[in-house]
């Protein structure tokens, strides 16, 4: 696995790949964890070469966020990466990515408002700039992105649609499904902000969410069935739910008659620390 820090060497390896085969993308922000791996290996069954980029995005912090706190893990995620068969770790610093005078921003309008785009204002302008970024510079066949983050991937595909990318190509952006822990909480590099005691609080999010998943099925009222979801995670020691919202999996509108092609979006903090998760409804 060759590593990469610096845009002036990335061409060569990239082009040196591409001369041997097809060339998949899998943007992360490091600390890798299976979710991160099974992406990898996704990928690798997908292409004849892999590249991981581990970039920990300025632009998508919010200023009362945690962009110092963000676990970084170079060496030990470069072990793992070269472990799974990656041929190229795209690894640059801040500066390399936004150097001095940096001006342009991607704003993908309608799929990144409300959810996380309403409690994380810029968040997906952040993500939109730099995966637009990341695409150039790596100008990949194809590329992977985990659906725990639903409307960041709609996001992209929005993105690619609009722009008319073609490295990679709308077509060639594969979601792939969120990877649990044995107990149902989502895989996520900031699980491990989470004490003993909110890591155990933390696996009620994905039992509620299918209860209530149930329960609407069932066919009680999605109003009560969602207050009692909300007032249950407060009940089981959550600070506070940001939203927990039924919408239409594809242009996350909003869902007046849940049913299948609908989906079940949760943000909620707690100790600090904001999980989120989503699922089917039908
Ligand atoms: N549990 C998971 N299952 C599937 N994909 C995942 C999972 N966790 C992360 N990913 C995907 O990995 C890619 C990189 O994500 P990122 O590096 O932000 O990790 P993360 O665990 O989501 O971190 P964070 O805690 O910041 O949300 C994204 O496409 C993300 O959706
Ligand atoms: C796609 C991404 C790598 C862009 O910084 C990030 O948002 C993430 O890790 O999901
Ligand atoms: N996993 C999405 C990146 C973020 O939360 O900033």
């Amino acid at each position: 696995m060759q590593t990469v820090t610096q845009l002036s060497d990335l061409r060569r390896e990239t082009d040196a790949l591409q001369a041997s085969g097809t060339l998949a993308l899998v943007p992360t922000m490091g600390a890798l964890h299976e979710g991160h791996l099974t992406l990898v290996r996704e990928a690798r069954r997908a292409a004849d070469h892999v590249a991981v980029s581990i970039f920990v995005n300025p632009r998508q912090f919010g200023a009362n966020e945690d962009l110092d706190a963000y676990p970084r893990q170079l060496a030990r995620d470069a072990a793992l990466l070269e472990a799974e068969g990656v041929s190229l770790l795209w690894a640059p610093p801040p500066g390399e990515v936004y150097p001095e005078g940096y001006a342009t921003n991607v704003s993908v309008l309608g799929v990144s408002e409300g959810l996380c785009g309403a409690n994380r204002p810029g968040h997906f302008d952040g993500v939109a700039t730099v995966v637009c970024k990341l695409f150039n510079q790596v100008r990949p066949d194809m590329a992977f992105f985990g659906e725990k983050d639903w409307q960041q991937l709609a996001v992209i595909r929005r993105m690619a649609r609009d722009l008319d990318l073609t490295r990679p190509h709308v077509d060639a952006i594969h979601g792939v499904a969120i990877v649990r822990e044995d107990d149902g909480l989502a895989m996520s590099s900031r699980n491990a902000y989470l004490s003993v005691e909110n890591r155990a609080i933390a696996a009620t999010l994905p039992r509620e969410m299918r209860l209530a998943i149930e329960r609407i099925g069932a066919g009680d009222a999605t109003g009560s069935v969602l207050q009692t979801f909300r007032d249950r995670l407060l009940d089981a020691g959550f600070d506070s739910v940001d939203y927990a919202e039924i919408r239409d999996a594809r242009d996350l509108a909003p869902a007046s008659e849940p049913g299948p092609g609908d989906r079940f979006f949760v943000a909620a903090r707690i100790g600090g620390t904001r999980l989120i998760d989503n699922m089917p409804v039908a």
